[in-house]
């Protein structure tokens, strides 16, 4: 179990972490989202003991991870922690690279430890080239490799995919965080992409200002986003005035409704006017407004054309789950 407590951390005088208290348990994956500047990457590098921590402690089990006062080489043996800016030996190849933070001890199997490294991140074929001639985004899979190759038990990822393009990006998730899983490593990832954390993260804990405004389950925090901060992290959401829903009409109350949550319909619902639509692939994510000018974002499977009047449903499960009602209770104002 990873357990943190950071009553306060300073830049300077400025806080940047205030009042941060959670556990990881062996093996989960935690996800820590926010936006630019929340604190997501000074979090990892205080548990990571690059930075000093003065208010609070970090333990691993029984084990207390002392930071850059106590320990010459920054880190501890246990835990490895991948940053933005990946620390590779330019002039060595990859397999060279990845084979350096290989056990001494285990010489026999460094071959193929390395082309299973080499196999996850979807490098075979680069295994002899110099790691000064790969892209960024090939650099900063074999720093993945790196830090696997050390064999933590805990793994702290910042952006883990910032650099890799979606092509390879798909694959890659798909195969780090299960193979995480299967050697039952701890993992704290720290990412803006819903698509990074979704699919992957056990829980997800929210960071604002450098304060936890959430520590959920993946799908509940999803399902049931606390605040429209929460929710707009994975996309476009809009927060709704019940009084605008009809049959909610006595509830003085705003719903955060996803896109995807709005049922566009000819005949009955919220009537809205379209004023903007925008091609997404797999649906045209619509921009409305109703007759008061509340801007609502809804999803379309066609293109609608501004100045097209639609009405638009959305279930009451979705409403009642966000107001915290229980099904069955009579909530009707019409
Ligand atoms: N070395 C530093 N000295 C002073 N302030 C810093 C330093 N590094 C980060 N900060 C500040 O700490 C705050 C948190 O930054 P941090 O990099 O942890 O955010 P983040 O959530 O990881 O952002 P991003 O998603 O953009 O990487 C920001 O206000 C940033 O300006």
């Amino acid at each position: 179990m990873l357990n943190v407590k950071i009553d306060s951390f300073f830049y300077q005088h400025q806080t940047i972490l205030e009042n941060i208290n959670f556990q990881v348990a062996k093996g989960e994956h935690l996800a820590l989202m926010g936006e630019s500047g929340s604190g997501k990457s000074t979090l990892l590098k205080v548990i990571y003991g690059l930075l000093h921590l003065e208010h609070g402690e970090i333990f691993w089990g029984q084990v207390q991870a002392l930071g850059p006062q106590f320990n010459l080489v920054p880190g501890e043996p246990y835990m490895k922690y991948l940053s933005q800016d990946f620390d590779l030996m330019p002039f060595t190849t990859v397999e060279e690279n990845i084979g350096q933070h290989l056990s001494v001890f285990e010489r026999e199997t460094h071959e193929a430890r390395i082309q299973e490294l080499l196999q996850l991140i979807e490098l075979e074929q680069f295994a002899k080239v110099k790691v000064k001639n790969l892209s960024g985004g090939q650099q900063q899979r074999v720093a993945l490799a790196r830090v696997l190759a050390q064999e933590p038990e805990v793994l702290l990822l910042d952006e883990p995919f910032g650099h890799i393009d979606n092509f390879k990006r798909n694959s890659l998730r798909r195969n780090l965080f299960s193979y995480l899983k299967s050697q039952n490593i701890t993992v704290l990832t720290a990412s803006h992409d819903p698509n990074d954390v979704l699919p992957y993260a056990d829980n997800i804990m929210v960071l604002r200002q450098g304060r936890t405004v959430a520590h959920q389950k993946t799908k509940k925090l999803f399902r049931n986003p606390p605040d429209y901060y929460t929710a707009s992290l994975f996309g476009e959401v809009n927060e709704v005035p019940i009084s605008i829903l009809k049959s909610y009409a006595e509830i003085d109350a705003s719903v955060l409704i996803y896109p995807h949550e709005f049922l566009p319909s000819k005949k009955s619902g919220l009537e809205v006017t379209v004023t903007d639509s925008f091609f997404k692939g797999e649906h045209y994510l619509t921009k409305s407004e109703n007759e008061e000018g509340i801007v609502i974002y809804f999803n379309c499977q066609k293109r609608l054309k501004s100045g097209d009047t639609v009405f638009l449903n959305v279930s009451l499960d979705t409403i009642n789950n966000r107001l915290n009602i229980e099904p069955g209770t009579d909530t009707k104002g019409t």
